[in-house]
C-alpha cells in the first residue's frame, strides 16, 4: 500500500495506519475495533448463509484473522464491540409485512419457503444466532444486538461511542457488503472514521462483492486497511 497523508494529524493522533486511498492516523483511546455479526449464522456450515445458498466454505481465515484484531486492540486499549444480528424467536421484531426485511432478509425468505426451517435462523437463543465459538467475548468488550444490518439503526452504539469519546470504528466481520458496509455508511454519516480490514471482512456472495464493497468504502466512504496494515500501526 502506498503512504499518504494523516487525517487527524496533530496532538491527538499516534498511531498512522497505512490504507486506501491514504493513511490515517487514530488514536486507540479513541478508536473502536467493530466484529460485525461473526455467528452461526453467517460463518459456519449449516448456518443462515449456508443453507441459504452462500458460500461460506472460506470463512475460517476470516475468523483468525479476525481473532489477531481482537487482540492487538484489547491490547491496545481498543475497545472491542461485537454486534449481533437476529430477532426475538417468535420474529416479531423482524417485521411483519408492511416491513422491506420482510421482503428482503433471505433468512426469512428461505424460511417461508423450506418451513421444515421455520424458526431455525437468526433467532435470539439458537445455535444460528450465537457468536461463533472461536470469538468469545471477554470482560469489558461490549455485545450490541440489532435487528438490521446497520449497527447503528435502533441500537444503542452511537450514544456509547460518543460517551467514551470515541472517533474511529475499525470494521472487521460478515458480511462486508451488507451488515460491514451499511454499519460503516451510517458511520459516515455521523461522523465517525470507518476502516475496514480487507482480510478480515466476508462477503455474502462472490469475492466481487466484497471487492465492489471495499472500492465503495475507500471511494466513498471511508478507509480500507490489511490486518498486517492494522498490526504495523499499533505496534510503533
Ligand atoms: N451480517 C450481514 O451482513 N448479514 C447479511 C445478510 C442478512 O443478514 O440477511
Amino acid at each position: 500500500m502506498t503512504s499518504g497523508y494523516a487525517l487527524n494529524t496533530g496532538a491527538q493522533a499516534s498511531k498512522l495506519i497505512q490504507a486506501e486511498p491514504e493513511a490515517i492516523a487514530i488514536k486507540p483511546s479513541e478508536t473502536a475495533l467493530i466484529v460485525v455479526d461473526m455467528q452461526n449464522a453467517y460463518t459456519t456450515i449449516e448456518g443462515y448463509l449456508d443453507l441459504a445458498g452462500f458460500d461460506v466454505s472460506a470463512t475460517a481465515p476470516v475468523v483468525k484473522n479476525i481473532n489477531s484484531a481482537i487482540e492487538l486492540s484489547r491490547k491496545a486499549g481498543i475497545q472491542v464491540v461485537f454486534l449481533q444480528n437476529g430477532w426475538d424467536p417468535q420474529y416479531v421484531e423482524a417485521g411483519g409485512e408492511g416491513s422491506p426485511n420482510w421482503h428482503k432478509s433471505n433468512a426469512l425468505k428461505t424460511m417461508r419457503k423450506h418451513p421444515e426451517l421455520e424458526g431455525r435462523f437468526l433467532a435470539k437463543g439458537g445455535w444460528d444466532y450465537a457468536l461463533v465459538d472461536e470469538l468469545t467475548p471477554q470482560e469489558g468488550d461490549w455485545i450490541i444486538p440489532k435487528t438490521r444490518y446497520s449497527g447503528f439503526f435502533n441500537t444503542n452504539l452511537d450514544s456509547m461511542l460518543r460517551a467514551r469519546g470515541i472517533r474511529n470504528l475499525v470494521f472487521t466481520g460478515i458480511a462486508t457488503n451488507v451488515c460491514v458496509e451499511s454499519t460503516l455508511r451510517d458511520g459516515f454519516h455521523l461522523e465517525y472514521f470507518g476502516i475496514a480490514l480487507s482480510d478480515a471482512t466476508y462477503p455474502a456472495g462472490p469475492a466481487s462483492a466484497h471487492d465492489a464493497a471495499l472500492k465503495n468504502i475507500s471511494t466513498f466512504f471511508g478507509w480500507v486497511a490489511s490486518l498486517e496494515d492494522y498490526q504495523n500501526a499499533l505496534s510503533v
